[in-house]
C-alpha cells in the first residue's frame, strides 16, 4: 500500500494562493487554510459568493494553477480528470458528433457509445450541426455528452448552467443528476447558486468571503426523489445556509 490511504479519497490542503501584484494592484491573498477530503464518487459543491476563489480553488485542485502553497492529492484517480468549464469550449468548425469524439483517441471503443451519448443528452437529430446553430442551452449539453463520454474518474465543473434561463438550467441540472447516476464519478461543482447546489450536491462546501477559507461543510440530506422536489430542495436550502 506504499503508506498510502487506500480510501481514493482526494485530499486537498491549500496553506495559501496569493495572486502577485500586477501595475496598480496590489497582491491579493485568496485563498488560505483550505482543508478537505472527497470521498470517491460524491458530488462536492463548492459555493460562495463572488470573488471569495471558488474558482480559483477548482483551478488548483485541477492542476491548471500551480502557483500556491499547499497539496493536492487526486489519489488513485488523478489520471481520469475531465473538466466542463463556464463556455462550453467547442470547436466552431467541427459538428457536434465530432466534437464528442474529438474527447477520444482514434480507435477507442468509447467512439460506439457516441449515439447512445447523443440521445440520453437530446441531441441526436443535432449530431451534424455546428455549434453556431446550435442554442447556449444546447452547447452545454453537449459539453456534458463530451465530459461523460470519457467515463471521468473526476469530474470538475466550473458554474456549467450559468447565464441560462430557468427552465433551461434545470433541465441540464436534471440531465447531469441522470449520467451521474449512470455513470458514477465524483464530482466536484462550483457554483454561487444555492438552489442549484442543494438540488445537485451530496455535500456543500461553503467558502467564506475574503481570504477565503471554510466556512462551512456539510452534508446535503435529500433523497434522489426529493432532488426534483422544488419545496424539499427550498427546506433543504433554509436548513443549510442558515447554519
Ligand atoms: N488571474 C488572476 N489574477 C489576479 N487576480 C485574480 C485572478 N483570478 C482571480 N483573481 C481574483 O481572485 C479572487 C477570486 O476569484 P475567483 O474567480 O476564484 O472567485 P469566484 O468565487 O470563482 O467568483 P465568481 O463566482 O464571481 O466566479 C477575485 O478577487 C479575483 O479578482
Amino acid at each position: 500500500m506504499n503508506g498510502k490511504d487506500a480510501s481514493g479519497a482526494i485530499r486537498v490542503a491549500v496553506k495559501r494562493k496569493i495572486f502577485p501584484a500586477v501595475g496598480d494592484r496590489e497582491a491579493q491573498l485568496v485563498l488560505q487554510d483550505i482543508a478537505f477530503e472527497v470521498a470517491p464518487r460524491s458530488f462536492l459543491v463548492i459555493t460562495g459568493p463572488s470573488g471569495c476563489g471558488k474558482s480559483t480553488l477548482l483551478n488548483i485542485i485541477a492542476g491548471l494553477d500551480r502557483d500556491y502553497e499547499g497539496a493536492i492529492d487526486l489519489g488513485p484517480a488523478k489520471d481520469g480528470v475531465t473538466f466542463i468549464f463556464q463556455t462550453p469550449r467547442l470547436l466552431p468548425w467541427r459538428t457536434l458528433y465530432e466534437n464528442i469524439a474529438l474527447a477520444l483517441p482514434d480507435g477507442d471503443p468509447r467512439h460506439a457509445e457516441i449515439p447512445a451519448m447523443l440521445d440520453r443528452v437530446g441531441l441526436r437529430e443535432a449530431q451534424n450541426a455546428y455549434p453556431e446553430m446550435l442554442s447556449l442551452g444546447m452547447q452545454r449539453r453537449a459539453a456534458l455528452a463530451r465530459g461523460f463520454i470519457l467515463e471521468p474518474k473526476i469530474l470538475l465543473m466550473d458554474e456549467p448552467f450559468v447565464s441560462l434561463d430557468d427552465p433551461t438550467a434545470a433541465s441540464l441540472r436534471e440531465l447531469l443528476m441522470d449520467l451521474w447516476r449512470r455513470h458514477p464519478t465524483t464530482v466536484i461543482f462550483v457554483t454561487h447558486d444555492r438552489s442549484e447546489a442543494i438540488q445537485l450536491g451530496t455535500r456543500i462546501l461553503r467558502l467564506a468571503p475574503g481570504q477565503a477559507s471554510v466556512a462551512q461543510d456539510v452534508a446535503v440530506a435529500l433523497t434522489d426523489a426529493q432532488r426534483h422536489d422544488r419545496a424539499a430542495v427550498l427546506q433543504e436550502q433554509s436548513r443549510i445556509f442558515a447554519i
